[in-house]
């Protein structure tokens, strides 16, 4: 291979044929020339050699012994431009962003009123009943300690030890000298006591004579509160704390160290790197390490605990992010206390008029307290925990909020018949409970038709929404405007089954529904039907993968183990960092949400109990009334009895042999016949919308070519057929 250099190596001078140095070959390469053929005659050990090549790489050609193998190091030095843009964000600014934001600055006073108030309002009820009983027990013990304390000074009793090692040393000319010093020591102290008792006599005496009583209230206040305070014992402080004080302590490398050396993830000549300095991130450190070349973030998640031993601080306190600049990269957040004990506080949702379901809402607060916001757009979400975790807490401030868009359509089934969702029925579109038929109603019938209803309107949605003129739907997808249109009656629709277990293991039903359910989870959303399954059993026989692998988003509650977590989160969430069992019981409504948008983590679900449910589905209920979208069991529409044949299935049926062409009165006389129950004189069928919308050709008759059509298009128009029963008013 030849090597042409365009430019001369910079090093080399240009341009000079003067000699500036001798230049002396190296050989690196072996001689290629033969070696010099051996000496003819009989060859004896010792006195051959051969000729081995070095090495078969083509590309250590050229090289000389000794040549640094790595690439040489392109030094740039930054433009102007880099250079001030660093500076820019080195600059500390000159006022805190609290001090300069006006809302900020508002959020600060009222946290300092919140806070100061309560901190005298404590105080306030504490002193009468609390403080002053303790300073009235504690003040004698403090007029005695006081006293003595004044006494061993007068008396000199700090230097009784010096004394006592004179004498018994024996020493005389020391024990005369300790003890004239005492003497000298005891009459001065006496004296300055005597003047000290007398002063403080006379203004006693003065006080009580002439001053108002006020002050002598004041004066007697201040002596017994200082003896109280003299008196009370080391252990138990006078005044209590008005606040809980949190240990807290500074981070430093050398304990980072040491948790990583405890925690194995060291080797004897490599520690850990850190590639920025450690630093506050709100309430907590920021601590980024290399680990040595080799240990992984997975190394680090597996000595979680043992890191979190490390460092002196519960497991709950660390929390690990995988950094993709490198795979032994790893961020820490080492709270100052635990976070997900900290209740979130009331879902903001009590406050809100209405919610629009296209956009996200507020579900929660990370580990850190920033907002986290769900969406249910496009996706079906599982969730999953040991009971009385907060599952159907967490599931039900989502289907508040979308009772709160009075154009989201709701389906709620609660296996447990629990009276978590009963309010619901003010506004769901189809609500069942429990799986135990009641009053003549069926609570697994009436799932298993909604199912197929919403089946069928799915089929449905995914044909009308192709053949909407472009004007109205440009990308063939579901957008606001059209999910809101009434007559095109297709809202967004949310259909909730919590405790889905009791359904899909139903006897009879179980594996139709499981089916059905399936399909909806994988297909619906994509029309805007979303599917939200709460479960506390997430094993294959309760709830099974084929219907758990269909959720995009998953939210764990605690769990037991961390295959659990991995079944309801997904498999490989364990080695991301997501591991649900380590949550507590204490965490309630906590939970590791993933697949909602592109980060996964924690989430501390906003609360709504009882009460707030009711009111908010309470202004749910006027809402869709004003709007009129109060629809199905809310409105009192029962679902229309189920046929097995469509409209159109019906009419083949009712043509005879041969007919090409009948009345429309006919058909519908012989329909009549044929379902009286459907087509009888007393019911009221209407068209769907897509057949308002597209009338037959012939007004007076129906074709024959209707047969065929019929074959054709048996399930759209089954799907027509069910959703002119459920159309909202
Ligand atoms: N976000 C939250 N903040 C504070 N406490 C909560 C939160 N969510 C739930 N809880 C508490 O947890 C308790 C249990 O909640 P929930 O009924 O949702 O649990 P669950 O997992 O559905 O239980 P089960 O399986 O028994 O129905 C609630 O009564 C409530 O006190």
């Amino acid at each position: 291979m030849t090597e042409t250099t365009a430019f001369p190596p910079p090093d080399e001078p240009e341009d000079t044929n003067e000699r500036t140095a001798e230049v002396l070959p190296f050989p690196l390469k072996k001689d290629a020339t033969p070696a010099a053929a051996p000496a003819e005659g009989p060859v004896k050990p010792g006195e051959w050699e051969a000729e081995l090549p070095d090495t078969d790489d083509p590309e250590a050609e050229g090289l000389a012994d000794g040549e640094p193998v790595d690439p040489a190091r392109e030094v740039y030095p930054p433009s102007v431009a880099e250079w001030m843009e660093a500076k820019d964000k080195a600059r500390l600014p000159v006022l805190p962003d609290w001090v300069k934001l006006p809302d900020q600055r508002t959020a600060v006073r009222k946290w300092a009123v919140r806070h100061y108030s309560a901190v005298v309002g404590y105080h306030a009820v504490r002193l009468p009943c609390i403080y002053t009983p303790k300073i009235l027990i504690y003040s004698p013990r403090g007029a005695w300690r006081w006293s003595a304390a004044i006494g061993r000074w007068v008396f000199d009793a700090e230097g009784k030890p010096l004394r006592h090692a004179a004498v018994a040393a024996e020493d005389a000319a020391e024990y005369l000298k300790l003890s004239r010093q005492r003497n000298d020591r005891v009459r001065l102290r006496g004296i300055v006591a005597t003047i000290a008792a007398f002063i403080g006599l006379a203004a006693a005496l003065t006080l009580y004579v002439m001053a108002p009583s006020w002050l002598l209230l004041v004066s007697i206040a201040a002596l017994t509160t200082t003896l109280g305070v003299v008196g009370a014992p080391a252990d138990r402080p006078l005044i209590d704390l008005a606040k809980v004080t949190f240990r807290k302590r500074r981070l430093s490398s050398d304990i980072v160290i040491r948790a990583h050396e405890v925690a194995g993830l060291t080797s004897k000549d490599q520690t850990i790197a850190f590639p920025r300095p450690i630093g506050r991130d709100g309430d907590g450190w920021r601590v980024v390490v290399d680990l040595p070349y080799g240990k992984t973030f997975e190394d680090a998640m597996k000595a979680h605990a043992r890191l979190a031993s490390g460092m002196d601080i519960a497991p709950t306190q660390l929390f690990l992010d995988k950094d993709e600049t490198s795979g032994r990269r790893v961020s820490y957040w080492i709270a100052d206390r635990d976070p997900l004990a900290v209740p979130s506080g009331k879902s903001p949702l009590l406050g809100a008029t209405r919610v629009d379901f296209w956009k996200p809402f507020p579900w929660g607060v990370d580990e850190r307290g920033n907002p986290v916001m769900a969406t249910m757009l496009w996706l079906s979400l599982l969730v999953g925990a040991v009971p009385r975790q907060g599952k159907t807490f967490s599931a039900r401030t989502i289907a508040l909020a979308a009772a709160l868009d009075p154009y989201v359509r709701l389906y709620v089934f609660d296996g447990k018949a629990s009276p978590d969702w009963r309010t619901f029925a003010k506004v769901a579109h189809r609500i069942g409970f429990g799986i135990v038929p009641k009053s003549g109603f069926d609570p697994v019938q009436h799932l298993l038709t909604s199912l197929r209803e919403l089946k069928a309107d799915v089929e449905d949605r995914y044909h009308r929404l192709s053949e909407l003129p472009l004007h109205v739907c440009p990308e063939g997808k579901l957008t606001p405007e059209i999910s809101r249109d009434k007559k095109l009656n297709m809202p967004l629709t949310l259909f909730v089954v919590d405790e889905v277990q009791e359904y899909l293991t139903h006897p009879e039903h179980g594996r139709e529904i499981l089916s059905l359910m399936v399909y909806l989870a994988r297909v619906a959303p994509a029309v805007g039907v979303s599917v939200m399954t709460a479960t506390q059993k997430p094993d294959d026989k309760a709830c099974p993968s084929e219907l758990r692998d269909q959720h995009q988003a998953r939210f764990a509650l605690r769990v037991g183990a961390y295959q659990v977590s991995d079944t309801i989160l997904g498999a490989g969430s364990y080695s991301e960092g997501l591991d649900a069992s380590k949550l507590l019981k204490s965490h309630k409504g906590v939970g590791l949400l993933k697949g909602m948008s592109d980060d996964s983590g924690i989430v501390r679900t906003y609360l709504a109990d009882g009460r707030d449910a009711e009111r908010i589905l309470t202004r749910a209920a006027a809402l869709r009334e004003a709007e009129g979208t109060l629809s199905g069991d809310a409105a009192g529409d029962a679902p229309a009895p189920e046929v097995s044949a469509t409209i159109l299935d019906d009419v083949a049926a009712v043509l005879g042999k041969g007919e090409t062409k009948v009345w429309s009165e006919t058909i519908v006389d012989r329909l009549a016949d044929l379902r009286a129950e459907v087509y009888g004189r007393g019911r009221s069928w209407s068209p769907s919308p897509r057949q308002k919308r597209s009338p037959p050709r012939s007004s007076r008759s129906v074709s024959a070519r209707s047969r065929s059509a019929a074959a054709s298009t048996a399930s759209r128009s089954t799907s027509a057929a069910s959703s002119a029963t459920t159309s909202p008013p």
